[in-house]
């Protein structure tokens, strides 16, 4: 198999020069679908103290664990549970995870999302949530720069109520290192793009992560992208390469097993709510490079997407 290294532009959250990093913005998103984000303000304590209660929840015993099992799309999905790859009949991926909804999802029966017991991992809960808004908001500050970089008003997404609601996700994962032998080819993550719009995702250092830039070229030239200490990884979802017909990328992406544990940590989906709809932006059509896709509503593009994974 092909690997290589890839540089990814580096785009500072802090910078005042609004323009240029819009500029980068686009520069990346057109080229590799990817960038690390750097000031983004997530203070690295906070970081640590998620990953360190990732340990411990993943450390607990399976039934533990089983006790929060996913129901709608909130909860603990076990390893081999899920295959990112739906065009594939491999067993599944090696992966482990814990799905955060959106925290102010409460029904009268109670809280959506799916907590272990206080007494087994006390202030974990706390710590999770607060790293949730703490990326939301990340999330949040980006969106503008990405309008500024589609050469719409900075306010564009916000102004046709793409994030009145917004739908994060959350998704904590673990990797196990030692997988026992198999004589199948075994993923973390087998290749997928993600769905939504954009994804922040941290790193604990552990490689494993890859790219395909050209997903129609064969062989596939799979690339490895290393973490940059303190920076999150963001990449563009399928609904935003379907808003800018195809301008900027949604990158095919995989992680493959070191080897080596690998808490990959956190990756924070950020979507629009269910009734956004998804349409080419002015911006990115002309005569000569029409719309590509029909207009969609968010929520019914994601339960497809989704259906095609779960089969429900
Ligand atoms: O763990 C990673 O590095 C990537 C995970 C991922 O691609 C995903 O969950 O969509
Ligand atoms: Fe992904």
């Amino acid at each position: 198999m092909d690997t290589e290294s890839l540089q990814l532009p580096i785009i500072d959250l802090a910078s005042s020069d609004r323009i240029s990093t819009a500029h980068s913005i686009s520069q990346a998103c057109m080229e590799y679908g990817f960038f690390y984000l750097i000031n983004h303000g997530v203070e690295e304590d906070l970081l640590h103290e998620v990953l360190e209660g990732n340990r411990n929840f993943f450390t607990l015993p399976i039934e533990e664990k089983m006790k929060l099992a996913l129901k709608k799309n909130r909860g603990y999905s076990p390893v081999y549970a899920e295959n990112l790859d739906p065009s594939s009949s491999f067993k599944g991926d090696s992966k482990e995870f814990l799905y955060i909804g959106p925290l102010e999802d409460v029904t009268p029966h109670g809280d959506l999302n799916q907590w272990p017991p206080e007494d087994i991992l006390p202030f974990w809960r706390s710590t999770v949530e607060d790293y949730y808004k703490r990326v939301l908001s990340v999330g949040k500050r980006l969106i503008p720069l990405v309008a500024l970089a589609l050469n719409l008003d900075e306010n564009f997404f916000y102004d046709i109520g793409a994030l009145n609601q917004p739908n994060g996700f959350l998704r904590l994962l673990h990797y196990p290192g030692d997988l026992g032998p198999s004589d199948e080819e075994i993923y973390g993550a087998s290749a997928h793009s993600d769905f939504g719009m954009i994804t922040l995702l941290a790193t604990d250092g552990v490689g494993g992560l890859q790219v395909c830039r050209e997903k129609t070229l064969e062989p596939q030239v799979w690339e490895d992208v290393h973490s940059v200490p303190g920076a999150l990884i963001v990449n563009i979802g399928d609904l935003m390469e379907r808003w800018t017909n195809c301008l900027f990328r949604s990158t095919l992406h995989r992680v493959m097993p070191t080897g080596q544990e690998r808490y990959s940590k956190m990756a924070f989906f950020l979507d629009p709510n269910p009734d956004c709809v998804v349409e080419c932006l002015k911006t990115c059509c002309s005569e000569f490079s029409p719309p590509r896709f029909p207009a969609i509503r968010c929520g019914d593009y994601l339960k497809e997407r989704f259906k095609l994974i779960y089969g429900s």
